[in-house]
């Protein structure tokens, strides 16, 4: 694993911004695996500067997201649709056409599951961008006994929809489901970029890269993976010696 750890949110968020942008640069047909939350928002804001600055195009760039929650319109401010559009897909000049999210308010979940897999299975992605989740969870997979390769409707842990409360009006608005994609898909990913930031994850950054591997701490098999990059600020780095 390539760790790099960086001084400020803002270094990071540059320089995240500027690894995509020459990514696409090389390769302007990229297929982009994208995350939501708030850990990638600051690298979105630097990607749309640099696109507003000409120096990149996502013309025909290809995206699939992680996950979206169920039971949530695209043009609900809470659903993950909503959010690509607000920090990204709306200032960029990517095609409406080439972006793909779980449809949250799909009336069959294990078509629309099938349909996402189907999608997902025309390209591998050159990059699968990751945050992490408290209790090591990517995407939506949660810790549990055994995890799902393909995409699927997860129940939210408690906890996580504890911590997600804080961009809804109350707890009770959390959806307690999501449809995401399965560990098996992001490991298939070319490279994958896992960005962490904030003391409260150093415990679980430390448990997911120097841990055993194992499905309690879905990250964790991210060790697994031959290209993996981790972006941490110094705070979720803390506890790596
Ligand atoms: O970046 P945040 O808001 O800490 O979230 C971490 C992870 O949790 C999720 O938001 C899901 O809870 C993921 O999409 C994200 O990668």
């Amino acid at each position: 694993m390539d760790i790099r750890i960086f001084e400020s949110a803002e270094k990071l968020d540059l320089h995240a911004a500027e690894w995509f942008s020459e990514l696409i640069n090389q390769k302007p047909g990229a297929v982009l695996g994208l995350a939501t939350g708030s850990t990638p928002i600051g690298i979105y804001a630097k990607l749309v500067e640099q696109h507003r600055s000409g120096k990149v195009s996502f013309a025909e760039v290809t995206t699939y997201n992680l996950d979206e929650y169920v039971g949530l319109t695209p043009d609900n401010d809470q659903s993950y649709a909503y959010y690509m559009n607000q920090h990204l897909f709306s200032h960029v000049d990517i095609p409406p056409g080439n972006v793909h999210l779980p449809d949250g308010m799909a009336l069959d979940p294990a078509a629309e599951c099938a349909r996402y897999d189907a999608l997902l299975a025309e390209h591998a992605a050159d990059v699968q961008l990751l945050g992490l989740g408290h209790n090591g969870h990517i995407g939506f997979n949660e810790p549990d006994e055994q995890l799902s390769s393909g995409t699927h409707v997860v129940a939210l842990k408690e906890e996580t929809r504890q911590a997600n409360a804080r961009f809804f009006s109350s707890l009770d608005e959390v959806p307690k489901a999501a449809y995401t994609m399965g560990v098996g898909s992001i490991l298939k990913a070319k490279q994958i970029l896992l960005v962490v930031r904030g003391s409260d994850k150093a415990g679980i950054v430390k448990e997911a890269l120097t841990g055993p591997v194992t499905t309690q701490v879905p990250a964790s098999l991210l060790q697994l993976h031959p290209n993996v990059i981790v972006l941490l600020d110094q705070e979720a780095g803390r506890l790596l010696s």
